[in-house]
């Protein structure tokens, strides 16, 4: 059974076409960074719910989601119709365990995300996990245009809050754009050039890696992982990486 609360939209950015942030008001403050709430709308007499990762850190309002509009999809698109003043359902109870909670201290935490998958990342880089636990932080972003690079301002002061600590890559796969590698993240693996720009390297004595995306994106990271001798991180059983697999 899911807690419903009420909530109110309280802002809204469409960053491009399709492509947007909610804002709720929501006495949702007690998660850990890396958590997502479910989000409802009642359609048509039914509630549909789906899971979104707040992008704000913990005991930070107002609550915040990072969404695309799915085609075809039954809540994305009337979700994406909401305006400030409109009211959806929400999860009371944040879930999930892609968090840094039972991840070991290494030297470099790296962050890999599709499209959405930067907002998990934007609350954990708010939080003070990550510069606990790590001397550097490594942000790669993939997504298709340039115009999906969502939130740089955000990424800006998180580099000036953390100067020498914090590295965000931009990876752009359908056009060449000024400020970022081209090309998926994963072929940016295989061939070294994600590594070279950064000038660090994967490597399971250092690094431990989160995946967040798609599942085509987080399968063929997995493969290209365990093959430089990284295990996949359990609760119980300490590895090298993470996954949250949005679709
Ligand atoms: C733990 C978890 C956290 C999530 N967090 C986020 C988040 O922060 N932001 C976010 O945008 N989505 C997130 N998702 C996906 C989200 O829950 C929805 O599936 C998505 O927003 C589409 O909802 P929908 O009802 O319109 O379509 P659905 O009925 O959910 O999906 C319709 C079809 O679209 C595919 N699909 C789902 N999401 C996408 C996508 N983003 N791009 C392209 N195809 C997709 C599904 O695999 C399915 O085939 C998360 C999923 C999980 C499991």
């Amino acid at each position: 059974m899911n807690d419903w609360v009420k909530a109110r939209v309280v802002g809204k950015h469409c960053w491009t076409e399709g492509l947007y942030s909610l804002q709720f008001e929501a006495p949702i403050t007690n998660f850990v960074a890396g958590q997502y709430i479910k989000v409802a709308l009642d359609i048509e007499g039914e509630r549909v719910g789906r899971p979104y990762s707040l992008v704000n850190a913990p005991g930070e309002q107002p609550v915040e989601i990072f969404f695309n509009e799915v085609p075809q999809g039954p809540l994305t698109r009337p979700l994406s119709a909401l305006n400030p003043g409109d009211t959806v359902w929400l999860t009371a109870t944040a879930s999930g365990i892609f968090t840094l909670e039972t991840v070991q201290p290494a030297r470099d935490l790296w962050m890999l995300a599709t499209g959405t998958g930067l907002g998990v990342y934007l609350s954990i880089l708010r939080s003070p996990d990550p510069w606990r636990l790590f001397e550097r932080v490594i942000l790669v972003h993939g997504v298709r245009q340039g115009a999906d690079l969502a939130y740089s301002e955000t990424l800006d002061e998180i580099a000036n809050r953390y100067p020498g600590r914090f590295t965000r890559v931009a990876a752009v796969s359908r056009e060449s754009w000024p400020t970022a590698l081209s090309g998926r993240i994963t072929d940016l693996l295989t061939s070294g050039d994600l590594e070279r720009h950064v000038d660090l390297t994967i490597d399971p004595a250092t690094s431990h890696v989160m995946l967040c995306g798609n599942s085509a994106m987080i399968k063929d990271a997995k493969v290209i992982l365990e093959a430089r001798g990284l295990v996949r991180h359990r609760r119980q059983v300490p590895g090298h990486y993470t996954t949250e697999q949005y679709h």
